[in-house]
């Protein structure tokens, strides 16, 4: 089920190629962590691995991705909502049983480092809390292709680490992970790097 990118270059109308040649087999059980300067086309690729943004030159090949899920740099969920019941309702959605649901969820409410706050509601959970938790409800729609964008930018280094730690332990769910980060911790945290600084000259013609 690997997602190819096959020679893949995009520029922006008027504007020059933000990147040219990106030629990659992801797989799943990797993390891969995209890398690059501000403005090197990060957000866009991650944008084309959705299929919402087409690539200006080259192509990518999505067998078998049925699911794609993303998570934001901004941690969003319905304030008043519990923790847990964040991280249930994909499952509902999903047709999971309400215990089972429940069940689940709490287990990846422990295995993301949120015990001590299932059932808090969004609105109290600190910086590191909410995007933890928003990972595991990414996590908890089993998605083939999870796609994650900054996920440190908002926080501190202490906190950033305990969310590095879960993005390292992401390939054990059999997801094609792909992290868009300036932060070299959340990049060493993960098991494969795609740095577009290395693709950055146009393309000769
Ligand atoms: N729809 C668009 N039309 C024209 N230019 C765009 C569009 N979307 C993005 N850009 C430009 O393309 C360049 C790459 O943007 P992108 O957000 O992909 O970079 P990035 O590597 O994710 O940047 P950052 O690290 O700052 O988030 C930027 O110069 C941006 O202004």
């Amino acid at each position: 089920m690997p997602v190819s990118l096959e020679g893949l270059g995009h520029r922006f109308a008027g504007r020059p190629w933000l990147f040219t040649g990106v030629t990659r087999k992801l797989l799943p059980g990797q993390v891969y962590a995209l890398t690059g300067p501000s403005g090197s086309g990060k957000s866009t690729l991650l944008g084309m691995l959705a299929g919402w943004i087409e690539p200006t030159a080259g192509r990518i090949t999505r067998s078998g991705i049925r699911a794609t899920k993303w998570v934001f740099q901004n941690p969003h969920g319905a304030p008043g909502r519990s923790a847990s019941d964040l991280v249930a309702f994909p499952l509902l959605a999903c047709g999971a049983q309400p215990d089972d649901a429940d069940r689940a969820a709490s287990d990846l409410l422990d295995r993301f480092n949120l015990s001590s706050v299932k059932t808090h509601e969004f609105r109290s959970l600190s910086g590191g809390e909410a995007q933890r938790l928003m990972l595991a409800r990414a996590v908890a729609s089993a998605p083939d292709l999870l796609l994650i964008d900054e996920p440190t930018a908002q926080l501190d280094a202490t906190t950033a680490a305990t969310v590095n730690s879960v993005i390292g332990e992401l390939g054990g769910d059999g997801m094609i992970v792909v992290v868009a980060t300036h932060d070299e911790r959340t990049r060493d945290a993960c098991s494969a790097v795609i740095d577009l600084a290395l693709f950055a000259e146009s393309p000769a013609g």
